[in-house]
């Protein structure tokens, strides 16, 4: 008999050597930072201990997602298990904010703007201009993508209009056939999901900040309804990283 409840493991990277900075990132290709290669580690450490394992991992096609998913398979000793790795993962396109400092954009544009930058469900930063350096169009990584779908900036709205029909028609199905399923992404596509999972309007989403490196474990029954949530570890460690990400727009005083 099928189980009647599904658990669902979604970890986003370790600090990258661009949030140490502090910069707005986006699709930009940058490497984890030392800090956040351990704390991808010990995701996996924590994964293994609480028990958990998988069939099945997605990641995106950007490394900091890519290597915190190599980190925690590691720990778990399941560098074997199959990796699919896909943009509609990638976290939201940052557009020409890309590699602006967010404390440095609200004392130039206030708090305010930066956060509706940040976290607005339909406002687009400003976009890249076609051929920028930082274009997808141009990048390798993309060569497979047909040229339309790629963007130019996204808001949280276009990053759940890839996201979601992923999870939707990539992902689902292989929790309803019973496999243990782990996602290795970024703030603002797990926070797409998450705003699926549980139905959250743009105003309760707006206030969501994921940490990094730290699993979250979804419960869902067979109608995919969110029976369970927690993170997996110490409660004051994860309350204060949460933190940490919802000020990282806010002007130094
Ligand atoms: O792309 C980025 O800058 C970060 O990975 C996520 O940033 P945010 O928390 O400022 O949206």
């Amino acid at each position: 008999m099928a189980e009647d409840t599904m658990k669902l493991v979604l970890i986003r990277h370790g600090e990258s050597e661009w949030n140490k900075l502090n910069l707005f990132t986006g699709w930009t290709d940058v490497e984890l930072s030392e800090t956040g290669e351990k704390e991808a580690a010990a995701g996996g450490r924590a994964l293994k201990e609480a028990g958990f394992d998988f069939d099945i991992c997605y990641t995106s096609r950007l490394k900091r997602a890519i290597h915190t998913l190599n980190f925690v398979l590691k720990e778990m000793d399941r560098e074997w298990l199959p990796v699919v790795k896909s943009w509609k993962l990638n976290e939201r396109h940052y557009g020409a904010l890309q590699g602006l400092n967010k404390a440095d954009a609200a004392a130039e544009h206030g708090d305010e703007q930066v956060k509706i930058w940040r976290r607005s469900f339909d406002i687009c930063p400003p976009e890249l201009e076609p051929g920028d350096e930082r274009d997808p169009h141009t990048q390798e990584q993309y060569r497979d993508v047909a040229p339309d779908q790629l963007p130019y900036t996204e808001c949280l709205k276009d990053t759940i209009a890839r996201a979601w029909p992923f999870f939707e028609d990539e992902i689902r199905p292989q929790m309803l056939a019973g496999k243990r399923v782990l996602i290795a992404a970024h703030g603002n596509s797990l926070r797409s999901l998450v705003m699926k999972f549980e139905k959250m309007t743009p105003e309760q989403i707006l206030e969501v900040n994921i940490p990094t490196g730290v699993p979250l474990v979804y419960t869902f029954d067979r109608d995919f309804n969110v029976v369970d949530k927690q993170y997996i570890g110490d409660p004051e460690t994860i309350a204060a990283k949460i933190n940490a990400v919802a000020n990282q727009g806010k002007a130094k005083k």
